[in-house]
């Protein structure tokens, strides 16, 4: 967290940077409502803009804007403690969270909340999501967990993600009785995994309806997770 004072405009050099930021998570949050993981306005993404002359910024919608309604210049920007950097609207009621991961998991650069059904289902019985699936296996490397439950309003929803993620590969978490928060290199990196987040809990519900999903074997599960994540796709 910055000593300094709080940024009250975007700093020059971080002008462009911010502009494509504003566009790019516009555009995600489209995303949301196209894969179903939303309703009404019940999910935001963010993206890390990185500035290496001071503390990072962050890029995030306005609090209870309608899909439909959200454009690159409704977007809002904020430093890493939440504080409201530019924009004329009140940033996401999870910037606080989103801020918080930013600032302690520097490898992060987007980060997605949705209440998806299945992932929130599966949230609201606190249990993680086992990795019986290939497909959790490429993206996640394994379950997907399971965080405390916190309250929104200040950092604890942030610091749960960060204490969940540390050091696991998964790139989403379940935050006990609240939904899913993922995260990615970017948002569009985050969006994809709140939507495979969505998919394998969906997937593996189902499947428990017909017995019990059979677990897949952790040398396995690692190099499904390393070809995924280095070799797949269009390089
Ligand atoms: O979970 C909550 C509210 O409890 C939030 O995630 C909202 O559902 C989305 O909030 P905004 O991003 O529109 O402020």
């Amino acid at each position: 967290m910055s000593n300094d004072a709080p940024l009250t405009e975007v700093p020059a050099h971080l002008r462009t940077a911010v502009d494509t930021a504003k566009q790019k998570v516009a555009d995600l949050h489209a995303e949301l409502p196209r894969w179903e993981l939303v309703v009404w306005t019940a999910g935001n993404v963010s993206e890390r803009v990185r500035n290496d002359q001071g503390e990072d910024l962050l890029v995030i919608k306005p609090s209870g804007v309608s899909y439909d309604d959200i454009t690159a210049e409704a977007m809002v920007v904020c430093d890493l403690d939440g504080n409201l950097v530019e924009g004329d609207r009140s940033p996401s009621s999870d910037t606080a969270a989103h801020a918080y991961v930013y600032a302690h998991m520097p490898e992060v650069g987007g980060v997605v909340h949705t209440h998806s059904t299945y992932a929130t289902a599966w949230a609201a019985r606190g249990e993680e999501i086992p990795c019986v699936l290939t497909m959790m296996a490429d993206e996640f490397g394994g379950p997907i967990p399971v965080g405390p439950f916190a309250i929104i309003g200040d950092d604890s929803i942030g610091r749960g993600i960060v204490e969940t993620l540390r050091g696991s590969r998964s790139k989403a978490v379940l935050m006990k009785n609240h939904g899913p928060f993922t995260i990615g290199g970017d948002a569009k990196g985050a969006v994809k995994a709140a939507v495979l987040c969505e998919e394998v809990a969906r997937a593996v519900h189902v499947s428990r309806q017909l017995g019990e999903p059979l677990p897949i074997e952790q040398q396995h599960v690692d190099s499904l997770y390393e070809r995924y994540q280095n070799v797949y796709g269009q390089r």
